[in-house]
Formats: C-alpha cells, structure tokens, sequence
C-alpha cells in the first residue's frame, strides 16, 4: 500500500525540512503560504494536516493560520488538522481547536509524540470514512438489510426485486445462514403485501404432528391439550407473506395437505369441518437440492413444481468475493454500537483470519463470531484469537507482488515442462529469448 499523504503547512524552510524528516512514513507534501496550501489540499486531499497557524504575510499573529484553517475544514470537513504552535500561540491553539482543528502541538517539536498524534489522527479518519462506507453501502443496499457487494448475490436481490410485485411462488435456495429469509423479507418488503404479516415457520425445527396443527390450526378438543381453537400460521399470515423454510424436511402427508392448500386456497384446522379460504404469497426455502430430491421421489414433483416458478440461488458465503471483510465491518460496527463499545478495529491478521475462513455456517457463523468477539476482547483490536480463528496468512494485495509471484511460477512451469530448454520455453511463454534470460535473472532462476 502507498504511504499516506500529509500536508504541512510551515513556512519556516528549516523547520519544514525538519518535519519531511521525522515523518518519512507518510508522503509528505509541504506548503508555505495559504494560498499553496489550499492548492495542495486540492491537489493531495490528505486525511491530515499539520499547520503552523504564523503564516506569511502575518507569521506573527494567527489570522492566515486560522484563515486556512476554515477554509480547510470548509472545503474537507473531515480533514484532522493537527496545530504546531509555539508557547506563547496557546490561546490562538485553543482558538483553532474550537474551530474544529483536531489537535495541537507544542514547539519545540517532539517528533515521537507528534508521530503517534498523526498516527491517530490517519486512524481516526480512516475509521470515519469507512463508517461513512458502510452507511453509504446500506442506503445504495438493493434490499433492507443486506450487505453484499458480491455479483452474484447483487443478481439474487435484483431478481428479488422483479419478482417481489408478481404473485409467483418463490424457492430460495441456499446453504443454511445464507440469508434466506433476510431475502424472503425483503421480498415481502417490496411486495404490495408488505402492510400485512409475515409469518415464517421452519420445517425442520417442529415435529410432524405438531406440524400440522402449526399450519393449519385446530379446534377446540381436537387432540388432547387443545384447550381452544387455535388459528395457524398460514391463516395468520392471510393478506401477507407466508415463508416455510427448509421445505425440503417437510413428511409427504404434510406435502399433500400443502398441495391441496396451494391449489385450492383453502384450510381445514385440525379436528375443524369448514373450510376458511386464505389469501397468502408462499415463499420457500431449503438447503437441499429439492429437484434431485424431488426426481427421486423424496418431494412431491407436483408440489415441487408449484412452490418454484422462481428459483433464486443464493451463493454460500465463501464464494461472494470480497463480503467477508464486507460483512465482518459491517457487524463491528452493529454490535460495537448494540454492546456500547467503543470501536474497535481489526487487526491485520485477523481480517486476513477471516478471508481464509470458508465459513461453513455461513453469514449466521460470522454474525455470531463477531459479535462473541467484540464482547470477549481486551484490546483495542480484534484478534484472530478473539474471533477464536486460526492466525490467517495475509494474502497480498500488492500488484507487483502478485505480478511477479505468477512470472515466477508460469516460468518454472515451463522450463520444467521443455525440460530446461530455453529456445522451447521462451517460445511457450511467448517472448524473447533475452527476455527470458532476463526475467531468469531477475528471479534468480539458472
Ligand atoms: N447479506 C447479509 N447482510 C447482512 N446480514 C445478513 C446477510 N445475510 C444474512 N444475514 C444475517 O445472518 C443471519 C442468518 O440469515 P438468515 O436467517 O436469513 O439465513 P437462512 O439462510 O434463512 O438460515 P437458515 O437456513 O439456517 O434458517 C441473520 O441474522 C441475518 O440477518
């Protein structure tokens, strides 16, 4: 990654160079005057800026110095500007502070403090602006609630949004904690349903009989312990949303029951004999290949074929390239807020710990990961052992690098594959015989 940019504003040429020196960790651009600073200010949009407030044609007094300083924080209003004052400048400092500079600094300098002061303030305005991308990320969302910068998951929730106004059943498909019913929410929110119920059940977690009397209802006395009549899910769902997940677990004597609801739009409650008509939008959804299941006759094709005029896959999460450290930003910030802690930052090595995770359970695991981890940790950091993964190997990002790395390995491939030959691996990589003796001693190949 490049160095930071930082402005310094010092019109004393000694003390300029001085400066440039100490701070060899950022890129320094320096100025003299305001008018050179402002220019720079465009030009570089430094994250921070330091200033000495004495500036030509008034290095006496203050009035260029705090000039600047609105003009600054006018033009970039998250710019940290850091004052360097000399003692006797205090009340112009605290005046500059009160502006809205982010800090001072007293002459003499003292370059280790002054380093870690500029440290903090870099820190600071990249925590703010990538709060301020995330809050971006979910106003520019496709659907309430889900973050994602993935294609494939941005097709899903565009495909959501078609559908959601059409009365056609929904099958969402994917790996449990995917987000299946994040999405049949959204879809429900965008629906002309979305001022009635949503009402979700899941298959998998209810036993068969009860089930049933979950969907449908009873009567008063119809099994033992139906103290009264009780109305189902689906019924209260009528005029909404009904989302039955994990469809796949659902026992065949359920299915039919469904089939019959589906096709007539009907219900009969448990131990009832009138049938109560019920207007409801089914979307469903499984972890399982339901089609397979339903060719080998472990699903109802009839139902199959009902429940999915719209079949929506949803990618597992360690397939949507770069929403893990998307989504991990996204639930420190959430949970940070919710446990009233003060923010805290990944470290490298735990955001590296997270690209390497596959994730098995999904954003469910990571939403859970996150939030233990911002509870349990001691430090200003989250750590890999905070997030209880193992330390990640940081994958480089840097082009170069990544570049040279594959030179390297496409041509030890093809050496070793014309045994050595030069003649014959330049020409199946495609260039020059000195080109080749080049980049060999480049990467110190013999
Ligand atoms: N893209 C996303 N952005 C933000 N939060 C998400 C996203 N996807 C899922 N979540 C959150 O992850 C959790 C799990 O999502 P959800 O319950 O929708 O998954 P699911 O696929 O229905 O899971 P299961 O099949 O196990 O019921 C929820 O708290 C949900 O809010």
């Amino acid at each position: 990654m490049g160095k930071n940019k930082l402005l310094v504003v010092e019109d004393d040429a000694g003390l300029q160079k001085q400066l440039r020196w100490s701070l060899d960790a950022y890129d320094v651009v320096a100025a003299d005057d305001r008018e050179t600073a402002l220019a720079q200010l465009r030009r570089h949009q430094p994250a921070v800026v330091t200033m000495d407030l004495g500036l030509p044609p008034d290095p006496d007094g203050a009035s260029e110095g705090l000039a600047l300083l609105s003009h600054i924080l006018d033009a970039a209003p998250d710019t940290k500007v850091i004052i360097l004052s000399g003692n006797q400048e205090r009340a112009y400092a605290l005046k500059a502070i009160a502006m809205g500079a982010y800090d001072f600094h007293q002459k003499p300098l003292d370059a280790d403090t002054l380093s870690l002061v500029i440290a903090r303030a870099f820190y600071l305005h990249a925590m703010q602006q990538e709060n301020r991308r995330m809050l971006q990320i979910q106003s520019d969302s496709p659907l309430a609630g889900i973050i994602s910068r993935d294609p494939a998951m941005l097709k899903v929730c565009r495909s959501v949004e078609k559908v959601a106004p059409s009365s056609a059943s929904v099958m969402l498909l994917g790996d449990s904690g995917s987000g299946k019913e994040l999405l049949a929410r959204g879809l429900h929110q965008l629906s002309t349903r979305h001022d009635k119920r949503f009402v979700a059940i899941n298959c998998a977690a209810i036993p068969e009989q009860l089930l049933e009397s979950e969907l449908f209802g009873y009567e008063k006395g119809a099994f033992t312990g139906a103290q009264r009549q009780t109305p189902g899910k689906l019924e209260l769902a009528h005029g909404g949303t009904f989302f039955l997940d994990e469809i796949g677990d659902m026992a065949p004597a359920l299915q039919a029951k469904l089939l019959r609801f589906l096709q007539e739009r009907v219900i009969e409650r448990v131990g009832g004999r009138s049938e109560i008509s019920v207007d409801v939008r089914v979307v469903c959804a499984t972890h399982r290949n339901l089609k397979t299941l339903a060719a080998q006759g472990g699903f109802r094709e009839d139902l199959y074929y009902r429940l999915s005029e719209i079949v929506l896959t949803i990618p597992p999460l360690r397939e949507r390239a770069g929403d893990r450290a998307l989504l991990a930003h996204h639930f420190r910030n959430k949970f940070c807020a919710s446990e009233s802690r003060s923010m805290l930052a990944f470290s490298a090595e735990a955001l590296a710990a997270i690209e390497a995770h596959a994730w098995p359970g999904n954003v469910r695991e990571m939403e859970n990961c996150i939030r233990r981890a911002v509870i349990m940790a001691d430090g200003p950091q989250l750590t890999p052992a905070d997030l209880g993964l193992p330390d990640g190997q940081e994958e480089t990002l840097n082009l170069r690098q990544v570049r040279e790395a594959a030179e390297y390995g496409v041509m030890v491939k093809a050496l070793a594959r014309v045994d050595g030959n030069i003649v014959k691996a330049a020409e199946l990589l495609g260039v020059s015989r000195p080109t080749l003796y080049d980049l060999m001693n480049h990467h110190g190949l013999k």
